[in-house]
Order: structure tokens, then sequence, then C-alpha cells
């Protein structure tokens, strides 16, 4: 299972991480102190600056790192090098980036838990999911090392022995910005394929979440890439403006919010550039009353809890079906009350704490909010103060299951982002595949049930990007994974990201005279 999502190596750049083995690092011991951009093969403090950022341990509520955040200049010398690498890298075979790009799976795998270690204290989800997130990592670039050597165009016969090919071609310095949530997996899923197929990319992460994305970065300049070919710029909106703003910059692929993606659409639009748009939603799961309903109720606890419930495709909208409402219920219920929550670094934990107090108290907000529009809360909800005196500044809330929801409510409406799943009923097919419909997004879907032409049907009919049957939440990189309507488009994974990498060049030969009109 893929989620969205020895001894070890260990980073320069973390002073924690100098002394001894991952196992020594606990919480509330780490702290940053080296540079976080990467330009040119190696840690840069940025020229100048548009700012200064904290990041914090939301474990502990610790400030981890205090850093600036890249000013127009930096990114220009950043784009600069990219450009300078790509010239190198593009002129390689597949098969040469194919190498490249297993040596650096290779170097992720070997350094699992130290790259989970540092997105554990950095994002607050368990050690647990945060190993299942480096895995799906190592295998998109593994996934896309084996495509690069299979980029080809085509040919095509024309009259008198004339001909025309096509070829594949990279589109040149790349731009990703991506989201706290999943923040080395999202760098992953944009780079492999974008140096797959040949191109640089300048990586811009959250600045909630800026640190494990350098290990990538030193990761591919120890894997053999060109020096500047993965660059990082730390920094917030303007950074992320002074990107996409920039005519050298040839395409941006974005995860992240609406609102955010309809700024980087217009930006876009100036510089007429291709974007990949990977945004938010409020995704349907269905229960038919004929579903195996331990797995449904396993998949419901998948489809709302992994990383806090901070998962862009989460199900949080579950619609079960009447006749099994009760006994569904009472089983989430149970569940979801057993889920060990704590500090994120010990094996046990299963829920950490969420990304900061801000995105806490708004969490809390949409539950009170649920309560006061007539929905019931059956579980959690509810700030969780962890016993161990060093976690009590931390971000942590007890999961939360609500009822007596109707479609008209806000918590079912909106994207909360955290732990909160919402009940709703329904009776018939139509009924629930029409209410499912009912929103502007589009990410993600799932049903569970026995029956396999309704499944087929059911899925066929919903408007959605990704859908599960009998299942949910589960990722594999071989699968591509991305948005309808307002949830974005464009692709992430799967053989089709190759065309939102590249572009296609036609070449027309003539074997014969020109024969000319004039
Ligand atoms: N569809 C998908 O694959 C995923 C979607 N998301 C969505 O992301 C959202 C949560 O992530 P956030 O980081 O809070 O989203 P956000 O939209 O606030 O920020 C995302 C990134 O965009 C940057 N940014 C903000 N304003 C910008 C601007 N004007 N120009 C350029 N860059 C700008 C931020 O610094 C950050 O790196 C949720 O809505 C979630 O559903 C999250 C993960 C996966």
């Amino acid at each position: 299972m893929f989620f969205r999502g020895g001894l070890v190596a260990f980073s320069p750049c973390v002073r924690a991480l100098r002394p001894g083995p991952v196992a020594a690092m606990n919480t509330g011991s780490f702290v940053v102190s080296q540079p976080l951009n990467y330009r040119g093969g190696a840690r840069v403090e940025p020229v100048d600056a548009s700012g200064t950022e904290k990041a914090f341990e939301p474990a502990t509520g610790r400030v981890i790192a205090t850093f600036a955040c890249s000013g127009e200049k930096e990114v220009n010398l950043a784009v600069q090098d990219a450009k300078a690498a790509f010239k190198i890298w593009s002129q390689k075979s597949g098969m040469e980036r194919c190498r490249v790009l297993l040596e650096a799976a290779r170097i992720i795998r070997e350094r699992r838990d130290e790259i989970a270690t540092v997105e554990t204290i950095n994002n607050g989800k368990s050690i647990f999911e945060a190993r299942w997130d480096v895995d799906t990592s190592w295998q998109c670039l593994e996934y896309y090392a084996g495509l690069a050597g299979s980029m080809a165009g085509e040919h095509i016969q024309l009259p008198g022995g004339s001909f025309g090919y096509t070829r594949r071609e990279p589109l040149g310095v790349c731009v990703g910005i991506g989201a706290w949530n999943y923040p080395f997996q999202i760098a992953c899923w944009k780079s492999a394929p974008a140096l797959a197929c040949g191109n640089a990319m300048i990586f811009k992460p959250s600045p909630f979440t800026p640190v494990s994305v350098l290990l990538l970065a030193e990761i591919y300049t120890e894997a053999g890439v060109p020096p500047g070919l993965f660059n990082v710029v730390q920094g917030g909106a303007a950074t992320g403006q002074f990107l996409c703003l920039h005519r050298d910059v040839a395409k941006v692929s974005f995860t992240g919010s609406v609102p955010t993606g309809s700024k980087i659409m217009e930006m876009a639009a100036k510089g007429i550039k291709p974007i990949t748009l990977e945004l938010g939603g409020k995704s349907p799961l269905i229960i038919f009353s004929d579903c195996d309903l331990e797995n449904a109720v396993k998949g419901a606890l998948m489809a709302n809890f992994l990383t806090q419930g901070e998962v862009c495709c989460n199900g949080t909208r579950v619609f079960v079906q009447k006749e099994i409402l009760e006994k569904f219920t009472k089983e989430v219920v149970k569940r979801t009350q057993g889920i060990k929550i704590g500090d994120p670094l010990l094996e046990g934990t299963r829920m950490g704490p969420l990304i900061n107090r801000p995105h806490l108290e708004r969490v809390l907000g949409f539950i009170k909010l649920a309560k006061e529009q007539g929905a019931k809360v059956l579980c959690g909800g509810d700030v969780f103060v962890p016993e161990d005196p060093k976690l009590k500044d931390g971000y942590y809330m007890r999961p939360c299951v609500l009822t007596d929801c109707r479609d008209d409510m806000t918590c079912v409406r909106e994207e909360i982002f955290g732990p909160v799943m919402s009940i709703l009923s329904f009776d018939t097919e139509a009924e629930v595949l029409e209410r499912a419909n009912n929103t502007t997004f589009g990410l993600a879907a799932g049903v569970f049930t026995r029956d396999i032409q309704r499944a087929h049907r059911v899925v066929a009919g919903l408007q959605a990007g990704m859908c599960f049957i009998n299942n949910y939440n589960v990722s594999p990189v071989e699968l591509p994974f991305g948005g309808y309507k307002k949830s974005g488009f464009g692709r992430e994974n799967g053989r089709v990201t190759i065309e939102y990498y590249s572009q296609l060049k036609t070449v027309c030969v003539e074997m014969g005279d020109v024969e000319s009109a004039f």
C-alpha cells in the first residue's frame, strides 16, 4: 500500500542529525543550522530576501528554523543555474537519465528512516506514515527512470518517399510549488517525471515545511545530476510569484489550495505557460448496504484520518445507506476512539499534531460551526493534551466523527483539511450519485459495494479524477492522479504525466523537389 503517501547517512544540514543514528533523534531536539536554499549543487543563503519565515515542530510548538524568503535576484540566479544544467541534461539519452534517477531512488531507500524522521518532525505526521511517503517517493523515481528510456516519437510515411517524424522534447526549466502535507513526496512526484523528460526543476516548498526537500536536492547531486538541475528556493507567495512570472520558466506544477491555484493560472496566462494544478477536494465516499462492513469501516478511516486528515483527496463526505447506518457508525466511532494520538516519532502513534496553531483553530472552528448548524459530535473534535510535558505546546486534537449532517452544512461543503469525518445517510443509488456530485470539487471518490456492476456504474457517474472501488487513499505511482472541476487539471504519476513535462516537435522531410505555387 502506498499512500499519499540499517544505519542511515546523515545530512550535514541538521545539527541534531550529526552525532548518531536517527534512533537517537527524539522529538524536541532537532534544529536546522544550514542554509535551506539549494542552487548550483550546494546549499546557499539567498542573495536577497523578501522577508523571513519560521518553521515549527508541530509536536512541540518549537521553532526549528528561521530562514530568509528568496527575493527576485535569488530566483533569477536559480533560473540561470537551472538553464545551464538543462543544456547538459537535455542532451543526455533517456537511458543515461534513467541510471541517475535509479541511483537517486536507491539513496532515498537507503536513507528512508532519516528522511521519514525529518518529515515527521517538520510536518507532524506519524513516523509510521512518513515511511510510506518515502516509499512512494523512491518508487516514483524508479517508475520514471523506467520510462525515461522509452520516450520516443513516431515516424510517418508521406507520398513520394517523403516522411515526417515527431520528437518528444523537454520543456526547459520547470517550477514545482508544493503544499505542506506531503513535502518530500510532492517534491518527488513533480521532479521525477520532470527530470526523466530532460527538464530542470526549481522547487519551492511550503514555508511551513522547508526542510526535507533539501535532502532530495542533495540526493540528486550525489546521484549525478548536473549542478543546478534541481534547485530549491524558499519562501511564500512573493517568492512563488517571482517564479511563476519569470520569462525563462517554461512550466509550473502546483499543489495547494484552489484560491492560490487560480492565481497561478492567472500568472501562467500572462506567459502562456502550461500548468498542472493539484488542488483541494471534498470527496464523497459511498457505502452501500451490501458492502463488506469491516472493509468499509477500515476504508472510511483511511479516507479521513491519514496525516491528521490533512489530505487533499480525503473522502470526508461519508454517505452510508440507511440500512447499515447505525451499525457502520457505531463501528467507525469505536475505531476512531482507538486511534493513538501523541508523539509522532513513537512507533505506536497513528495520529500526530496538526501543522500549526492557526490551522488547528480553524479546524476546531469548523466543528463548532457544524454543531451550531445541527450536526452531532459522536467523538473527538476537541484539543488533545498529551501527558508528556514536552508535547504540551503541540497542536493536537482528537479525530472527530460528525453525524446528523445535511448537504447544506459548512462541514459538508467546505474542505476542512483536518481529522473530521461527516456521516450522511442515503436511500437510493440515483439519489446518492446526485448528492455526491453536487460540489465544485472533483478530486476523488470512493464506493464500497459487493455488487460489481453497481460499483462500475456508480464510478462511471462520479465526477472525480481519482476513484476507488472497495478501498480508499491508495496511490500506486503507476496510476495517474489528479482532479476534475475545481480540483485542478493535469495529472501526476502514471505514464500520461510524461505528456505534461514534454512537448511534441513535428519534423516534415521532403525527399523530392519543391512543388511551388509560384
Ligand atoms: N490535489 C493535490 O494533490 C493536493 C492538494 N492539496 C491542497 O493544498 C491545500 C493546502 O496546502 P497549502 O500549502 O495551505 O496551500 P496554499 O495554496 O496556501 O499554498 C501552496 C503553495 O503555494 C505557495 N503560494 C501561496 N501563494 C502563492 C502565490 N500567490 N503565488 C505562488 N505561490 C504561492 C505557498 O507558499 C505554498 O508553497 C489544500 O487545499 C489541499 O487540498 C494538498 C496536497 C495535495
